[in-house]
């Protein structure tokens, strides 16, 4: 082999987040965490109390940047998530919203055509939702030049679950009611959500955001055709809309509980990354889902309450599972409030420092 002595040209962006969703196989894997910034961090905590209430603290600027970054100086994490909440899209979209503590959010519900008729149209969430993209615009000065910056959205049936209900329920059970009851209805709620997604999506990558993930964490309550017709077909939509006016900015894809449906779906969406919760093994998501592309995932999120060297062992064991393709370290699902911080910095260091 004759060597070449001219530098490498830069077939990948520099960070590694970014070079994952490219499709890059890293020796270390990029790792960022959902639920990053939370109540298991006191600085959090004390930010939350300077803001007064958790509304209060996504739609003030300083304070949700500050709060998106203290995750990223005590522990370096290769993504900041921008810190904000699926439920802001219902808000803007002129729902009530509120949160009730220790129990979650509440809001006014939409059940009905008239109720329908009486959001407001997709184009005017950009009033209520502007301090977001200003979050975003603070975000991308301040971020350390390597950490990459991920905007994010509900997707449509998980966010329309919560204003169908007016709170998270365990089984999806009104939403699927209104779903079997008035289609139509169900439908152009659907359809609004989407809108107003691919909107506020582009927004926040106008401002900055270089990646986006959607949420669809309630995606395994959708069976059969539903799952194609409420999850699959939505995401594609708001992507292949992405992708027209930003077709470098990388997309994850959350069909949180997919199961066998997280087969294919990149491919069917349009996504450059799946992420996987942790009730599927990494082993078979690495011969069945990785094979299309970067996948995210899946330590499961009780390790970080529990440690000690079954975090150890779980999370090399993702690592080696993971290892022959694209992929970005993270949780199955949020990190809880009684997590400690310690555990965090356990599985990070058992990330880099190599399996
Ligand atoms: C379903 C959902 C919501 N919000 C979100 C989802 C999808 C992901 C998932 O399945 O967890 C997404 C979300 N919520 C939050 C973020 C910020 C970024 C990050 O991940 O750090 C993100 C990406 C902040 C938040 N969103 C919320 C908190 C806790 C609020 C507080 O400080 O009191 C945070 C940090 C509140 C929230 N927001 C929501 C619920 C059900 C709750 C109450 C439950 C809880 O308290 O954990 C809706």
């Amino acid at each position: 082999m004759t060597q070449d002595p001219r530098p490498e040209p830069q077939k990948s962006p520099a960070k590694t987040i970014l070079r994952a969703l490219a499709g890059e196989r890293q020796p270390v894997p990029p790792i960022w965490m959902m639920r990053q910034a939370g109540r298991y961090l006191p600085e959090y905590r004390a930010t939350r109390a300077q803001a007064g209430d958790f509304l209060s603290l996504c739609y003030t600027p300083d304070l949700a940047a500050e709060v998106t970054l203290q995750p990223i100086r005590r522990f370096g994490f290769d993504a900041a998530i921008l810190f904000a909440d699926i439920l802001l899209i219902p808000q803007a979209l002129g729902l009530d919203l509120w949160f009730v503590t220790g129990e979650g959010p509440r809001l006014s519900t939409i059940t009905t055509p008239d109720e329908l008729a009486a959001l407001k149209p997709a184009e005017a969430i950009h009033e209520t939702l502007s301090p977001v993209y200003e979050t975003v615009r603070i975000l991308s000065r301040e971020l350390p030049r390597e950490t990459t910056l991920i905007g994010f959205a509900g997707a449509p049936w998980t966010v329309a679950t919560y204003m169908i209900a007016g709170r998270g329920t365990r089984d999806q059970g009104p939403a699927h009611a209104l779903k079997d009851a008035d289609r139509a209805t169900f439908q152009g709620l659907i359809d609004r959500v989407t809108e107003a997604t691919i909107l506020y999506l582009s927004a926040q990558i106008e401002a900055g955001a270089e990646v986006v993930k959607l949420f669809d964490s309630w995606a395994g309550s959708l069976r059969g055709q539903d799952f194609d017709d409420f999850a699959a077909a939505p995401a594609r939509r708001i992507i292949a809309a992405l992708k027209e006016r930003h077709p470098d900015v990388p997309v994850i894809a959350f069909p949180r509980e997919a199961g066998d449906r997280y087969v294919g779906f990149a491919k069917a969406t349009g996504a450059d990354c799946v992420a996987l919760d942790n009730s599927v093994s990494a082993e078979w998501a690495a011969r069945n889902v990785q094979v299309d592309g970067c996948v995210q995932g899946n330590l499961a999120p009780g390790h970080m309450v529990t440690g000690g060297q079954a975090l150890v062992d779980a999370t090399r064991a993702i690592v080696r599972a993971f290892s022959n393709g694209p992929h970005i370290f993270n949780l199955g699902h949020g990190i809880t409030p009684d997590a400690d911080p310690e555990n965090v910095a356990l599985m990070i260091r058992t990330v880099r420092e190599g399996a």
